[in-house]
């Protein structure tokens, strides 16, 4: 049986949320599914006692027939459930990567465009678990195992530490039925076999709370990771090169942070850890060897001592 009671944790939630950040008019990005409907609600509910205005943005990717419907019909429910206003916002989906990827860089793109200041998003625990396993599995190092942030302007995420049965049981209780995306259940995508095979099973064998677990670990790498990072952007400094030779006695594990942060700001994408070992090569490895490559033409050079990155037109071994 649904009671009032089952909106006390996500309520809660938004209501700690809004105590530990700005505290500003905000926006509830809303698909329809279970979460951000549950969200939608517990942002309207804590954010008019705080006297702020709450409003819902639904993005129709119009990939699907029906689409426009849907997203009215989301913008509806989270009318009901007490925001201040709902807009749907159409996008053009196109460009690289598959469907699904170009999806999402469409709708945080027009989110990031419309958007306040704050864009508050439904990622719950269960989320964070698949993107703290996904992240292991890969091999894609500790900023993925870290997971996402409560708050990476404009994005912020209350709900992290909510489960997600907890946004469904909140649903149940406002009598609204969320929407299901059929891509949630369709096993051809790795984080939907990892959410009904995978982590039911380690569920299963460690006797539970798995998911908290891996939330827990994600928290925890976090701090260092953005510890390591402020220690990494004040020995990166401002300018163009590098000082190579000073951070040849910088432990690897900050100097690799120094040259990623260096990198990026300099233009460098994809960035790949071989990438970054290889131009970590020039420092910590210096025997005079030639320009490292990287994606999109860029090469790095050392001379005298500094790092330089140059963009070569002629192609590898011309
Ligand atoms: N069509 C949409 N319109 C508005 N907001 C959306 C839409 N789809 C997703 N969101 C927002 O993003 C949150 C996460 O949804 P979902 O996990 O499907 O998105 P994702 O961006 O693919 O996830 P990730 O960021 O984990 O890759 C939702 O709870 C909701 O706040």
């Amino acid at each position: 049986m649904s009671t009032a009671e089952d909106l006390i944790p996500v309520r809660r939630a938004v209501r700690e949320f809004l105590a530990a950040h700005p505290r500003v008019d905000f926006d509830v990005a809303v698909s329809g599914g279970a979460d951000s409907l549950a969200l939608a609600e517990a942002g309207a509910h804590e954010g008019h006692k705080l006297g702020l205005r709450v409003r819902a943005l639904v993005v129709d990717h119009g990939l699907q027939s029906g689409s426009a419907e849907i997203a009215q019909r989301a913008a509806s429910a989270a009318r009901r459930l007490g925001v201040d206003e709902a807009e749907v916002l159409t996008v053009e989906v196109t460009g690289a990567g598959g469907v699904e990827a170009a999806a999402r860089r469409a709708r945080y793109s027009a989110l990031a465009r419309k958007g306040r200041s704050l864009v508050l998003l439904g990622h719950t625990r269960d989320d964070q678990a698949e993107t703290v396993l996904l992240g292991l599995g890969r091999g894609s190092g500790p900023r993925s195992i870290a997971g996402m942030k409560p708050l990476d302007p404009p994005w912020g995420r209350p709900l992290l530490d909510v489960p997600r049965s907890a946004t469904r049981a909140a649903c149940a209780a406002l009598g609204v039925e969320p929407w299901e995306d059929p891509f949630n259940t369709d096993p051809r995508f790795t984080r939907v076999r990892l959410r009904r095979e995978v982590l039911p099973l380690l569920e299963d064998v460690l006797s539970g709370g798995v998911a908290a677990a891996l939330a827990r670990t994600a928290a925890q790498l976090r701090e260092d990771v953005e510890t390591l990072d402020a220690l990494a952007a004040e020995l990166r400094g401002e300018g163009e090169t590098l000082d190579a030779k000073a951070l040849e006695t910088v432990p690897p594990a900050l100097r690799r942070r120094v040259l990623r942060r260096w990198l990026l700001d300099r233009g460098a994408c994809d960035l790949s850890d071989a990438h970054l070992r290889a131009v970590d090569a020039l420092v910590g490895k210096w025997r005079g060897q030639g320009g490292v490559w990287l994606p999109g033409g860029l090469v790095v050079t050392r001379t005298h001592g500094r790092l330089s990155m140059e963009r070569r037109e002629a192609a590898r071994g011309e």
